[in-house]
């Protein structure tokens, strides 16, 4: 097996555009990934273009799925986490190996490929984790092996779906009818398998009834929030206005917003959030007018190993991300322009109002609350 992912080619389902509109949300199902048993392939919606263009990518091989997450076809922390557990069954399918301790040899080493792709999302080694668990069992044959991987990411799919709608029953009671909230990049069904974090505990309010106004914060600089928030808010039907990230202040400032909601890509113990680059902001400027912020994570985004947000990696993206903007049909900044570019960024503890599991609301002290979710089974 070749251990170089660069430069893998993604295979692309182009659909008519009748199959577009029916595809996602509508009458044909599908969520964000999932896997084809006909084709034995990774299908997944190729979120680098939307919402122009909702197109598919399939994956065939491990190498596809380390490229498809480090150039954010797939993104969302939970998502990212069920992409990298079908690239170990993707590697299983590739491996040549002849018995079952030299196909978990081959398995190791593409997870420590996948591992690579991006490091700040703690869902990525939970998943990888839980699938070299699974290959650590006994099995009398490569094919037994081969088997229980593919169910397990399959069960990790499936999970996925349920705690996100658990979750949004535990938010959805924090909203109140006419609730106008400021939700940050994008943590809808495109951030997960299915349903979403703290986007589908809004979506989840709004099924209830409840009327709500988001303000979808754009997100620079890959604009998650103008891009795939925003075109998953208008298929659900939810109102909402695009502001552009340093909008927030002076809505907070003003008395129009009610409440903050976001996702996170990892809480340390203590329940420090790493989230979408300018969540700190969001939360400062939310705390500075008492507005509270909630945080809507599976306790598999919990890392329990991690004291404080200090030890958590932060992603550097590449400077173009942040470079390569518009203005009037113009490049918008000087030939030979630097950028500086962290992914994410970090929310104290003290910030933050409440942290949403599957398990219920969590409040501070978060480092007593957050340990004991973590030890119930
Ligand atoms: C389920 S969403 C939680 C986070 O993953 C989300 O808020 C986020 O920061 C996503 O970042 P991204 O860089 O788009 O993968």
């Amino acid at each position: 097996m070749t251990n170089d992912p660069t430069h893998v080619k993604l295979n692309r389902l182009m659909l008519e555009s009748a199959q577009i509109e029916r595809l996602f949300f509508g009458e044909v199902y599908m969520r964000t990934l999932e896997w084809d048993s006909t084709a034995k392939r990774l299908k997944m919606i190729d979120q680098r273009v939307l919402p122009s263009k909702l197109e598919l990518i399939s994956l065939d091989t491990y190498q596809s799925v380390y490229q498809s997450i480090k150039d954010m076809a797939v993104r969302g922390a939970p998502a990212i986490g069920v992409a990298a557990a079908f690239g170990i069954v993707l590697a299983a399918q590739q491996s040549q190996a002849g018995d079952v301790d030299m196909l978990r040899a081959d398995l190791n080493q593409a997870a420590e490929v996948l591992g690579a792709s991006r490091p700040t999302a703690v869902n990525l080694p939970w998943a990888l984790k839980r699938m070299l668990g699974v290959a650590g069992h006994t099995y009398s044959s490569t094919a037994d092996l081969r088997a229980a991987l593919l169910d397990e990411a399959q069960r990790m799919a499936d999970e996925d779906v349920a705690l996100n709608r658990s979750m949004a029953a535990y938010g959805a009671e924090l909203i109140n009818d006419g609730d106008t909230i400021i939700h940050h990049c994008n943590t809808g069904a495109l951030a997960t398998v299915d349903w979403g974090t703290a986007l589908g505990v809004i979506r989840m309010a709004h099924e209830q009834g409840k009327h709500i106004h988001v303000l979808v914060d754009e997100t620079r600089p890959r604009l998650q929030g103008a891009r795939l928030t925003a075109w998953e808010l208008s298929q659900y039907g939810i109102p909402y206005d695009i502001i552009s990230d340093n909008a927030a202040g002076y809505f907070l400032h003003t008395g129009q917003v009610n409440k903050v909601f976001y996702g996170g890509d990892r809480v340390a113990r203590n329940g420090d959030v790493a989230n979408k680059i300018g969540s700190y902001m969001l939360a400062l400027a939310a705390n500075a007018n008492n507005v509270p912020v909630y945080s809507v994570v599976p306790t598999s985004t919990i890392d329990m190993e991690l004291a404080s947000g200090d030890e958590i990696p932060i992603e550097e993206r590449d400077q173009d991300e942040v470079l390569n903007i518009q203005f009037q049909n113009q490049p918008a900044t000087p030939k030979g322009a630097s950028a500086r570019n962290p992914a994410f960024d970090v929310t104290p503890h003290e910030l933050i109002s409440g942290i949403v599991t599957e398990k219920g609301v969590i409040y501070p002290p978060f480092e007593i609350h957050l340990a004991k979710i973590m030890q119930e089974s």
